[in-house]
């Protein structure tokens, strides 16, 4: 039998990559982050992509990457932050794996991305602002995507990673 891949959503400095990647360990599936795959595509940083291409053109690569990551069985992916922007990308989230949003607070989200450059779309004056924005923004799309909602501000990553499994296990997503 297929195994059913587990797709983690969430805002930047949620925990996606981070999580994932012990969750699949633990799990024995595969682990994929469209972010770092983008950049294994393209043989550049995603700074340099939004630089050259702007976020238009990193999104159209996101959305070629997500189409081919979520077609494969048996992982765990870790989505960039922006990934359910797009309908299509929703579409195939929710079709094709059992989707995990990783939801938290404002000041978390703040404290966790504060001092990483690698986000383009917070490399502004006031990125408390910008969180807060795209927070707003993308809340409901997270949301309506999820087959799960999990609260991680006040939780260690390991923590994060023990209860999705036990949610996997109770929802019969994994045995
Ligand atoms: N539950 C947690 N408690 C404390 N720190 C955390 C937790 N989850 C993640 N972090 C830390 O927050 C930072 C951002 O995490 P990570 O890069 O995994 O986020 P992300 O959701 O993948 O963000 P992006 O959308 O930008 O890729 C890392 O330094 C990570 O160690
Ligand atoms: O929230 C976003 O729009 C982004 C999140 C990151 O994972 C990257 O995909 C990129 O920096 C954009
Ligand atoms: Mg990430």
């Amino acid at each position: 039998m297929n195994k059913q891949s587990i797709f983690l959503v969430g805002p930047m400095g949620a925990g996606k990559s981070t999580v994932g990647r012990i969750l699949a360990e633990k799990l024995g599936y595969d682990f994929m982050d469209s972010d770092h795959e983008i950049e294994a595509r393209t043989g550049v940083t995603i700074p340099v992509i939004f630089d050259i291409e702007g976020e238009a053109g990193f999104r159209a690569r996101e959305t070629t990457v997500i189409d081919d990551i979520t077609q494969q069985p048996g992982l765990v992916l870790a989505t960039g932050g922006g990934a359910v922007l797009s309908a299509e990308n929703r579409r195939h989230l929710a079709a094709r794996g059992f989707v995990v949003y990783l939801r938290s607070t404002l000041p978390a989200l703040i404290q966790r991305t504060k001092n990483d450059r690698n986000r383009p779309l917070l490399q502004t004056e006031n990125p408390e602002t910008v969180i807060e924005r795209l927070l707003t923004e993308r809340g409901p799309l997270y949301e309506g995507v999820a087959d799960l909602i999990v609260d991680t501000q006040q939780a260690s990553v390991f923590r994060v990673v023990r209860h999705i499994q036990d949610q996997l296990v109770r929802e019969g997503v994994v045995s």
